[in-house]
């Protein structure tokens, strides 16, 4: 068994520490969810609670040989929130690699703590195991955890096809790949919350009499180029939410419009990985001109049940079904 040191890592605000026998009954609890599951390739749903004792039973033989490595999430004060762990695999031509796997509790969704832990498991799993790299593997339809991969420094390295058990199916994955010069092992890449930034972004849903909506697709040479998204650009300094909406829709698209009819909607709050987003979606259904593209965008007015068949930004995924309620 290689010298990993001590088997507790702090892992941002979270810790992670070796699974006890004890653990079983909070682990089932929080993995024993469809929307866990479902994510996870070798795992059963219903999952049954005995599984629960036999796994952390076999992750402590796992680790006496050598061969693997997982850990409980906790808190600082202990609770449980999820686990992650590395299994050693050889290769043909590839040699050892370290598999990643984790899975967080449908309560603590949302808190960066899978990123929190990835990235420290990374770096942890590389500085200490003989291991030539990490692999892990993430459904196309968990763009979650793809995401969290992501920020982890994964790189992608290929797409697979790979059995779900709980789903019955094979599914294609996201291969991604993490090797020592992909990390930089001397410094915490998650920056600290102070130091991301918020972007404001006032966006508009225009609604014509047919109850269509305009969607307007990102040009070339923008960030997310190729993607639809609501009219709209990022709120300057000094201007109200109201005001940028106005003079984005008469840049982008030569629109005139009094600030009374931007009628607040919703909001999306997003973590990209560079940034954070904020961006209140006002519904507007009255406005002087007609939609012209003046930035090269390409433009469409899509009925509200073919909003899916737009590929939009992450952010805007949410909106969808309360438009769809809306109209
Ligand atoms: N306008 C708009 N931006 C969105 C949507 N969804 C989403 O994630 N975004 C992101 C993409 C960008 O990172 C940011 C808006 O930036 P932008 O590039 O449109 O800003 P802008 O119109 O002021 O243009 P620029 O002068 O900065 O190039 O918000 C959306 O539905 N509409
Ligand atoms: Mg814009």
């Amino acid at each position: 068994m290689p010298d990993t040191g001590p088997l507790l890592l702090d892992a941002g605000p979270y810790l992670l520490r070796p699974l006890q026998p004890d653990d079983a009954t909070t682990l089932h609890h929080l993995v024993n969810d469809w929307e866990v599951v479902r994510m996870l390739s070798r795992l059963p749903f219903p999952y049954p609670r005995d599984l629960a004792d036999n796994w952390i039973a076999s992750t402590c033989q796992m680790q006496a040989r050598g061969e693997g490595y997982h850990f409980a999430i906790t808190t600082p004060g202990g609770a449980f929130l999820g686990c992650i762990g590395v299994r050693i695999q050889t290769l043909p031509q590839v040699g050892r690699v370290g598999m990643l796997g984790y899975w967080v509790g449908r309560p603590y969704w949302g808190q960066g703590i899978a990123t929190h832990a990835a990235t420290r498991m990374a770096r942890w799993a590389l500085a200490h195991l003989d291991i030539t790299a990490l692999r892990a593997t993430a459904a196309q339809d968990n763009a979650a955890s793809i995401r969290v991969l992501e920020h982890a420094g994964f790189r992608h390295c290929g797409t697979d096809r790979q059995m779900f058990t709980a789903r019955g199916t094979e599914l294609p994955v996201a291969m991604m790949e993490a090797n020592r010069t992909d990390l930089d092992m001397s410094t915490t890449p998650i920056p600290p919350q102070s130091t991301r930034k918020l972007v404001l972004v006032s966006a508009a849903a225009l609604i014509d009499a047919r109850g269509h909506i305009l969607l307007a697709r990102r040009p070339e040479g923008k960030s997310m180029a190729g993607l639809w998204e609501f009219p709209g650009g990022k709120v300057e300094p000094g201007e109200t939410p109201e005001a940028a909406l106005v003079r984005e829709l008469h840049e982008e698209l030569g629109l005139d419009m009094a600030r009374a009819c931007l009628a607040p909607f919703t909001f999306a709050s997003h973590a990209y990985p560079g940034f954070d987003l904020l961006m209140p979606l006002y519904i507007c259904r009255r406005w002087q001109g007609t939609p012209t593209a003046r930035e090269g965008q390409k433009l469409a007015w899509v009925a509200p049940s073919a909003l899916r068949d737009y590929a939009m930004p992450e952010a805007d995924l949410p909106f969808i079904p309360l438009l769809q309620t809306l109209l």
